[in-house]
């Protein structure tokens, strides 16, 4: 039984996608009320209000999936969930509307002190001159961060008849010209904006991007607005710039500390806030709820996630034209690493063909995870091969060429070890399925499934009745069989496979035959 977390608030008409599914069992229950079976969890559904620490990852140790049912993961320390394989996802685009809107009505709410004037009229007062306004029509709305939200933010913008200028070191002129928008560095954005107003994620860039001094930069009387991530406005700096009138008033939605402890900016009049409310809508609820149970899923069914933090994104499509070689490197990094039992220095992997017309990396990533499987008793995956190699000083290599080896496609894996090198060669034909059709330049033909036996042989009559004769004899009957040598009377190759696995005593026996030089068991994964 797959065991899903849902631990933070998130709607439960949005987690329909588990509905009828009897492998899944959906719970739905705070960090602390589990505190027991924390281990026992394979999915973990959070929004931000669950911290999803180094010592929590600790304590789920069977976690698998990370869902985070919004944009922002800074809530999740992806670092470590990468080293552990687990997979993080987000839902990035289910609440960009109502981010975007609640944004354009905090921009409204400033420009005509709506809150401030609401609470003095609810008080029983009514000061018409104290709340006159400024219009926003021919103002310069200063976006910085051209993402999702950002964009949708330009047309509401448009609509009201402002200017809008950008910007956002990843936004091409092309985008620019498409959204009609003005761009330029950040100070050109400072000296030129009425209002300003970031969507970027909080990052060690974005971080008190507006401060003491780069808010001095700003037009007198600019009005600035955050409803990304608190800190992204420095809010020390804030204060300060309110309280000397360089800044006429701000919307916040978001702060350092949340719920916001004695912080001085609540004082200020010219401040206006909400509690982190810019994705709650029943709409984007639904939408982000929805989207991270599909992906968890996905995941329970294997088909890859669409929205992962730490696993590049694969399409159905391409995934669906892929899937033969992901499988097949895995099982010839399996087969591999049953070979060469010491350590390794150097992973390398040949694409060569046609087929290869993609980012191959995720091939190259379920190699090394195929590889480290069952080699070790770390959760080793897509989401960490790679650094887990790295951390180890293994080299791992990657190269796409044209040449196939007479086949449409092929890859050629090569492990170097302490003392051993080893290279295999195989293909995946459609209807036959995959094939290994040769070992260190032994040319041989066979299934890479289930139990297989190895030897390595010198090529003269007899042996390969010595073997049969000897399997006869210990009633282990020869599925398949298939011979391989590189020239007449040399070192040459047999691998048999097995209806069952092959005893260890069998291994033995044969390895002390002194005909046979190599004798290697080897178990691979049904295709
Ligand atoms: N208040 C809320 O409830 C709420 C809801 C959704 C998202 N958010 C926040 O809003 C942020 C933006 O969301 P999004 O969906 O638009 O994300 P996005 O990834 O689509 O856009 C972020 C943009 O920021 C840009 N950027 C990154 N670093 C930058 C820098 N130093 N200077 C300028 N631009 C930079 C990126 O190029 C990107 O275009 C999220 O990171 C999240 O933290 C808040
Ligand atoms: O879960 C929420 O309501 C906040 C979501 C928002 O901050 C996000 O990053 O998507």
């Amino acid at each position: 039984m797959f065991k899903v977390l849902v631990a933070d608030a998130i709607k439960p008409d949005g987690l329909t996608p588990f509905i009828g599914r009897e492998d899944i069992l959906v719970v739905q229950k705070t960090v602390e009320e589990v505190r027991n079976e924390l281990h026992e969890f394979d999915a973990l559904l959070v929004r931000s209000a669950t911290k999803v620490t180094d010592a929590l990852l600790d304590r789920m140790t069977s976690l698998k999936i990370i869902a985070r049912a919004g944009v922002g993961v800074d809530n999740i320390d992806v670092p470590s969930c990468t080293k552990r394989g687990i997979i993080v996802v987000n839902a990035p685009d289910g609440n960009t509307i109502s981010t975007a809107e609640h944004t354009f009505a905090m921009i409204a709410s400033l420009a005509r002190n709506i809150p401030q004037a609401h609470q003095t009229v609810k008080g029983g007062g009514w000061e018409r001159n104290r709340f006159a306004g400024t219009e926003l029509k021919g103002k310069t709305l200063g976006i910085v961060g051209m993402g999702r939200i950002g964009s949708e933010l330009t047309k509401r913008a448009r609509a009201f008849q402002m200017d809008v200028f950008a910007f956002d070191p990843f936004l091409t002129a092309e985008r620019a010209k498409e959204l009609q928008v003005s761009t330029g560095s950040l100070e050109d954005l400072m000296a030129v904006s009425d209002f300003i107003t970031v969507h970027t994620p909080l990052t060690k860039d974005t971080k008190g991007l507006f401060n003491r001094e780069t808010i001095q930069k700003c037009k007198d009387g600019v009005y600035l607005i955050n409803c990304a991530r608190g800190g992204i406005i420095d809010e020390e700096a804030l204060y300060e710039a309110i309280e000397s009138g360089k800044v006429a008033g701000a919307a916040l939605d978001v702060f350092v500390e949340e719920p916001p402890v004695d912080n001085r900016l609540l004082n200020l009049n010219q401040i206006i806030v909400t509690p982190h409310l810019g994705a709650s809508t029943k709409e984007a609820q639904l939408n982000v709820a929805k989207q991270v149970a599909k992906e968890v899923v996905s995941f329970v069914d294997g088909i890859p996630v669409s929205n992962s933090i730490n696993l590049p994104a694969i399409p159905a499509e391409l995934f669906n034209r892929i899937q033969p070689y992901y499988q097949l490197v895995k099982t010839v990094g399996s087969f591999l690493s049953q070979f060469i039992q010491e350590g390794i220095k150097e992973i390398s992997v040949k694409y060569g063909g046609d087929t290869f017309d993609y980012d191959t990396s995720i091939l190259t990533k379920a190699l090394v995870s195929g590889f480290f499987k069952g080699r070790v008793d770390v959760n080793v995956n897509e989401v960490n091969a790679l650094l887990y190699a790295k951390e180890r000083s293994i080299t791992i290599g990657e190269k796409i060429s044209n040449e196939a080896h007479g086949y449409s496609s092929s890859v050629t894996v090569k492990i170097v070890g302490e003392t051993k090198t080893m290279e295999v060669k195989a293909t995946y034909i459609k209807e036959y399925g995959p094939r290994i059709f040769a070992i260190n330049d032994f040319k041989i033909d066979f299934y890479p499934e289930g139990h297989i036996l190895y030897i390595q042989h010198h090529d003269r009559p007899g042996v390969i009745g010595v073997v049969g004769k000897k399997l006869g004899d210990m009633n282990l009957n020869i599925a398949t069989m298939q011979v391989g040598r590189k020239e007449a009377g040399g070192e040459a190759i047999m691998v048999l496979t097995f209806d069952e696995e092959i005893p260890e005593d069998a291994l033995s026996d044969l390895a002390s035959s002194p005909d046979l030089s190599i004798v290697q068991g080897i178990e691979l994964p049904a295709y």
